[in-house]
């Protein structure tokens, strides 16, 4: 008779190799400005019944990519108030500070974070620890653009919004929150982030595993996501020759902490 957990040469032939579902299990999730990632985000954590868990004990943390903008200098700084510096470009980010926080979170280690201030266009002084999870959720325009993270990630979400829709979400958003008049927003929108979403963004939906059309609003998209997850994080799911447990819908197993 075979132990639990382990496998016979039938299964190592035929890719049953993986014994374990990787804690943390790694989502990525990418998408256009405004397309909905935060709230696709905020609804799978909600549905994982996190909302109401202390920070310190969540088995789900979301981490935003625009955390990881790098720090501009004086010159851009003075474009980024006129709507000219381009958030929308690659080299926008501190890749090595992006990179080096997923392994760090993926290794179960906690790792600390500055808070990101779009009315200064810089991270805020104070940063914040976030404490190791079994889901990390890593949202961002160009989450799927690095090679580096795209192979962190254990499951890849692209939220596919219309872009109409994603531009006038965006002019609401940024003159309630984040500071912004309605020509700069144009400006900005017409000149760089829609061609720069065209360049960089766009293209990355081809690694996607599942594309969301329309966001938040696809509760089935999203139903079916949460029901994966609880399913990959059941403990007896994790060992080959076990059979799968039924799916219930109350709870979400996680390690305990
Ligand atoms: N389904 C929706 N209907 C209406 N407004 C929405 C919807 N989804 C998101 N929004 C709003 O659009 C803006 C952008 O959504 P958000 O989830 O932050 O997108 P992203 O993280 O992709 O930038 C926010 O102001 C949000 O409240
Ligand atoms: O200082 C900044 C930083 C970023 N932006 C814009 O934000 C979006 C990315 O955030 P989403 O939540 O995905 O919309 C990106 O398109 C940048 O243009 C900014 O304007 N100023």
């Amino acid at each position: 008779m075979m132990a639990a957990g382990s496998t016979n040469s039938w299964q190592r032939k035929n890719g049953f190799e993986r014994e374990r579902v990787p804690r943390p299990f790694v989502i990525g999730v990418a998408g256009g400005t405004a397309s909905g990632k935060s709230s696709v985000c905020a609804k799978i954590m909600q549905q994982l019944g996190q909302d109401d868990v202390d920070h310190k004990q969540r088995q789900v943390v979301i981490i935003n990519q625009d955390t990881f903008y790098r720090p501009l200098t004086e010159e851009e700084n003075a474009k980024a108030l006129k709507g000219e510096f381009n958030f929308d470009h690659p080299d926008a980010f501190d890749n090595d500070f992006m990179v080096n926080t997923l392994k760090d979170l993926v290794a179960g280690k906690e790792v600390k974070l500055p808070q990101y201030n779009y009315k200064t266009n810089a991270r805020e002084e104070k940063w914040h620890t976030v404490y190791p999870a079994d889901v990390v959720l890593f949202e961002g325009i160009l989450v799927f653009y690095f090679k580096e993270l795209r192979d962190m990630y254990h499951m890849k979400l692209f939220v596919d919004t219309d872009p109409d829709t994603r531009l006038a979400r965006r002019v609401l958003r940024d003159t309630k929150e984040r500071g912004r008049d309605i020509e700069n927003i144009l400006h900005q929108y017409t000149t760089l982030v829609k061609p720069a979403f065209e360049e960089f963004c766009l293209p990355t939906k081809k690694y996607a595993d599942v594309i969301i059309p329309r966001g938040a609003d696809n509760t089935v998209a999203i139903d079916l996501i949460v029901q994966h997850i609880q399913e990959l994080l059941r403990p007896s799911a994790n060992k080959i020759g076990n059979k799968r447990p039924r799916y219930n819908s109350d709870s979400f197993v996680g390690r305990p902490h």
